[in-house]
């Protein structure tokens, strides 16, 4: 099981900032939507130039055009790339071809599907790399957890890897962790903590014993 560190409410200094206090607990960094709608790509570069032992995601939640974005990604240097369970799925398999040939990797982020059951077993045979359940802010402001959402897709996706991701904190990352998602997703669990390296710590202690 791997973590994830998602970063979303920074600027690029404050992301490299970040990352300098807890790069030896986490696997993957995440350059979050709002850094890439306030920076563009360039935080994406940046953080691989900054940091080049860690794999960069660039969470550009792609709705349409997924080759076309999944090469402007992976040639930022980004190793995968969210696009949405909603999209089209000729979306997917565009992000999915793309992804292939940049030799970069695709996660279908399944915010705000309905049918998460059905939905998962169309887009796992659709030959992406992770499908990630998340319970968005929007979500989290009205106290609904992507918990269930990970047994379903734990239960039926056969080839993608699984992740979860929305409001992880130290305190549920057990329930989480017991589940066995192949990689956890946090964001403010970590960024908004005063102690950012220990609980960094304490997670990637909790997660690599899994
Ligand atoms: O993807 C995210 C959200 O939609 C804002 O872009 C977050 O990165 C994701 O929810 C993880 O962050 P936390 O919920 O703060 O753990």
């Amino acid at each position: 099981m791997e973590l994830q560190l998602a970063l979303d409410l920074v600027d690029i200094p404050g992301a490299k900032e970040i990352v300098n206090e807890v790069v030896e607990y986490i696997d993957i960094v995440e350059i979050g939507t709002p850094i890439v709608i306030n920076e563009g790509l360039r935080a994406v570069k940046e953080l691989k130039e900054a940091f080049p032992s860690l794999r960069v995601l660039a969470d550009l939640k792609i709705m349409d055009a997924g080759g076309y974005e999944v090469m402007k990604a992976s040639e930022a240097g980004a190793s995968i790339i969210t696009v949405l369970g909603v999209s089209d799925d000729s979306t997917i398999q565009g992000a999915v071809e793309e992804a292939k040939k940049q030799k970069t990797k695709v996660m279908v982020d399944m915010i705000n599907v309905k049918n998460i059951e059905e939905r998962a077993r169309e887009i796992d045979k659709m030959g992406v790399d992770y499908i990630c359940v998340h319970s968005g802010y929007d979500h989290q402001a009205a106290g609904i957890s992507s918990f269930d959402d990970l047994l379903t897709i734990k239960r039926v996706v056969k080839r993608a890897k699984t992740a979860i991701a929305g409001g992880i904190k130290l305190s549920t990352l057990p329930q989480v962790i017991a589940a066995g998602p192949d990689l956890v997703i946090v964001g403010g669990g970590i960024t908004s903590q005063e102690d950012k390296r220990a609980v960094a710590s304490e997670m990637k202690q909790l997660v690599s014993q899994a």
